[in-house]
């Protein structure tokens, strides 16, 4: 029988509570797929327990895989043991780094019985493609002069013409299958010198794609448009930090963070690419069992989606929708939404 080799990092927080129940939703899809799970203890709490973050024998490990299943990692921000996003850093941006995650791709949909924060909401139906290997993420900077009157902090953001190019040219591709609406998303009245390479290679790329509109918004004008009229957008690029943010803000206009999935794609296949919803470990509701584990079970079908089985993805989609159809607004526990969205899977 076929096998699908999944990795497993269930990390901190509600990860370990929402990727149990996006677990059992793809065993519960997967027909004639046997999905092979091997669970990797490596997180805020595994560093604290062991000294551990990842070691290369782990990536090594790692990326014998065919996919990656996260659900979040890092521990409470006021632990001075974890000062400096040593986790974040140290194991989810070195993971991202060294599998060449370069495209991370942050869908919003507006379910129409799931209730948004907007009075109108209209249709809610975009895609961030976020870059994620450079920007100022590769952690490029140094302080002078640290700890007196005078320091200066440079954090420095890395965009090369390459990095920018190939997930631009996945933007478009992706727009090519949708909407045909690309918006670069950029502040580059400010930071002109990435703001400019960003704009030149999109120019270029669109001229390739006749049939794709586009336009630019500044970062913080993308804002206002992402809440006062979000049917604007189909594609937006945009890059690490802008991404990092936007989608944050996407999760919360498309009815909450607990519903927002992402995929971090290596597209080439070089390395297993790793799916994780785009929510953090949540420290202050974790352990209760009342995270919502939609976004980490969505997570699971961009995960099939993009490993070869689109038909247990749409299973899962299937799923959710009739999830949220059937919500009356009481409130479920983790395992009562994932138990909801298996029995619907296996009926
Ligand atoms: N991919 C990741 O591993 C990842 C992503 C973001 C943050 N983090 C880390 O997670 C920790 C906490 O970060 P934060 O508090 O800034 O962001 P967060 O996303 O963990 O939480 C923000 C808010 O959203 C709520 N929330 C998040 N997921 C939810 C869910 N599934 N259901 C219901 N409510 C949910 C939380 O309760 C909290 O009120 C930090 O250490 C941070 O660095 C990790
Ligand atoms: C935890 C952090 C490093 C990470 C990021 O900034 O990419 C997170 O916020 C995310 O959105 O996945
Ligand atoms: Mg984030």
């Amino acid at each position: 029988m076929e096998q699908l080799r999944l990795a497993v990092i269930a990390g901190d927080g509600i990860g370990p509570e929402v990727t149990l129940q996006a677990r059992r939703a793809m065993r519960a899809a997967l027909s004639d797929v046997e999905l092979v799970e091997t669970e990797y203890e490596l997180g805020a709490a595994h560093y604290l327990e062991t000294g551990e973050i990842v070691s290369d024998e782990t990536l090594a490990s790692l990326a014998q895989h065919d996919a990656i299943l996260l659900g979040a990692v890092g521990g409470d921000p006021a632990d001075p043991r974890l000062a400096g996003g040593i986790i974040e850093r140290g194991l989810l941006l070195r993971l991202r780094f060294a599998f060449d995650h370069h495209v991370n791709l942050r869908p919003t949909k507006l379910h129409p019985k799931v209730a948004s924060p907007l009075r109108e909401p209209g249709e809610i139906d975009f895609v961030v493609v976020r870059e994620g290997t450079e920007g100022p993420y590769v952690g490029n900077g140094g302080a002078l002069r640290k700890g007196t009157a005078h320091e200066v902090a440079n954090e420095t953001s890395v965009n090369t013409a390459f990095g920018v190019e190939r997930v631009v040219r996945f933007a478009f591709e992706l727009a090519e299958q949708r909407r045909k609406h690309v918006t670069l998303v950029h502040k580059k009245n400010v930071l002109v010198h990435a703001g400019e390479l960003w704009q030149r290679i999109v120019d270029s790329v669109a001229a390739e794609h006749p049939g794709v509109s586009v336009d630019y918004l500044h970062v913080d004008a993308a804002t206002i448009f992402l809440v006062d009229r979000p049917s604007r957008f189909d594609v937006i690029v945009t890059d690490n930090l802008f991404g990092d943010i936007l989608t944050d803000l996407a999760g919360a206009v498309g009815g909450g963070i607990g519903l927002a999935a992402s995929g971090n794609l290596n597209p080439a296949g070089d390395f297993p690419s790793m799916f994780e919803p785009v929510h953090g470990s949540a420290p202050d509701i974790a352990g209760r069992g009342i995270a919502d584990p939609t976004a980490a079970i969505l997570s699971a079908a961009l995960l099939l989606e993009h490993s070869g089985h689109p038909e247990a993805g749409k299973r899962i989609r299937d799923a959710v929708d009739a999830d949220i159809d059937a919500r009356d607004g009481a409130n479920r526990t983790t395992s009562q939404i994932g138990d909801a969205i298996v029995a619907s899977l296996t009926a």
